[in-house]
């Protein structure tokens, strides 16, 4: 039996010193944490054993952990998953830590969140919808605050414990059939089909991706209301307005994918995910191989 390198040795909450709280969720804190053998810094997300199983959100957690593992550190655009553990009340994810905040914080700040840093952001979250969907997961959260940024203000998609998993089995099948899901997004980002079939498919991480693009051109949501009953019913009457001096390749856009119907929104009927979106005029000039550093933010 070869002993445990240090990599694959099982952690314990003795192995980190616990700092800040980072984030709160409804069943979650992700705290700082700093490994005491090496330094390096994680976010650690811990959740309470007795909230999950009172609250029925085992599968949720079970799907988390399913998801970050397939995704493993095969995309630079999603947070990672280095080690789980569990102590008698509580399970524990040791994540990357995005030292540099969430997005929203950034396109809050219109003086330095320009067109340029939109169209960079929106291609590197474009890049990372499209690995996560060929590998058969729907995000089904995508919003600003969970678009993160690494080290090098490189995007860091995250909380994917609301994801489904396409049974590789049968995904047509999967797409086609009704299922009553009880879960829905974030209000402002949710699609019409998660409002009236509670149907998510692929498409409806193309109408949040529309939503984010929306937001990161002129900081504001295109679907905002005083209550989520309000925001839903502006959804499905699709109506939002443009602001004044909004981009006009990027009106274009959002307009090609902020569309009712799923499989009429652009890139849904694409062979290659996302040809039709890449050589939108918006991404004109761009190289999706290489999008370059990113532009110079807060
Ligand atoms: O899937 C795994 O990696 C293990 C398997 C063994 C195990 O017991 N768990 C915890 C399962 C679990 C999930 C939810 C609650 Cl409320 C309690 C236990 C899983 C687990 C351990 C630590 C952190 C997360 C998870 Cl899902």
């Amino acid at each position: 039996m070869t002993p445990p390198t240090e990599e694959s040795r099982k952690r314990t909450p003795t192995d980190y010193i616990f700092g800040k709280v980072l984030g709160e969720g409804s069943f979650s804190t992700v705290y700082l944490a700093k490994d005491v053998h090496t330094g390096k810094e994680f976010a650690i997300k811990v959740l309470e054993k007795s909230h999950i199983i009172r609250e029925k959100k085992t599968e949720y957690v079970m799907r988390e952990k399913e998801v970050l593992r397939i995704l493993g550190n095969s995309c630079p655009y999603f947070v990672r998953l280095f080690w789980t553990f569990q102590d008698r009340d509580r399970l524990y994810f040791v994540l990357s830590y995005a030292k540099n905040g969430d997005i929203l914080t950034q396109i809050d700040n219109r003086k330095t969140f320009t067109i340029h840093c939109a169209r960079y952001y929106a291609a590197e979250l474009l890049l990372g919808i499209e690995f996560l969907h060929d590998k058969g997961i729907i995000h089904r959260d995508l919003k600003p605050e969970n678009l993160l940024f690494d080290e090098n203000w490189h995007l860091l998609i995250t909380d994917l414990g609301s994801a489904k998993i396409l049974s590789s089995e049968k995904p047509e099948a999967d797409k086609s059939k009704t299922r009553r899901n009880s879960f829905v997004g974030t209000a402002q980002f949710v699609s019409p089909e998660m409002l009236t079939d509670s149907q998510s498919s692929f498409e409806s991480d193309l109408w949040a991706f529309g939503c984010i693009l929306f937001q990161m051109v002129c900081g504001e949501m295109p679907f905002r209301g005083g209550s989520e009953y309000l925001v839903f019913q502006k959804i499905l009457k699709l109506e939002y307005a443009f602001p004044e001096g909004f981009d006009e390749c990027a009106k274009d856009l959002v307009e090609s994918l902020l569309v009712i119907e799923p499989g009429k929104r652009l890139g849904a009927a694409d062979e290659r995910r996302y040809s039709s979106i890449r050589q939108h005029e918006f991404f004109s000039g761009r190289n999706f191989d290489d999008l370059g550093p990113p532009p110079k933010l807060g």
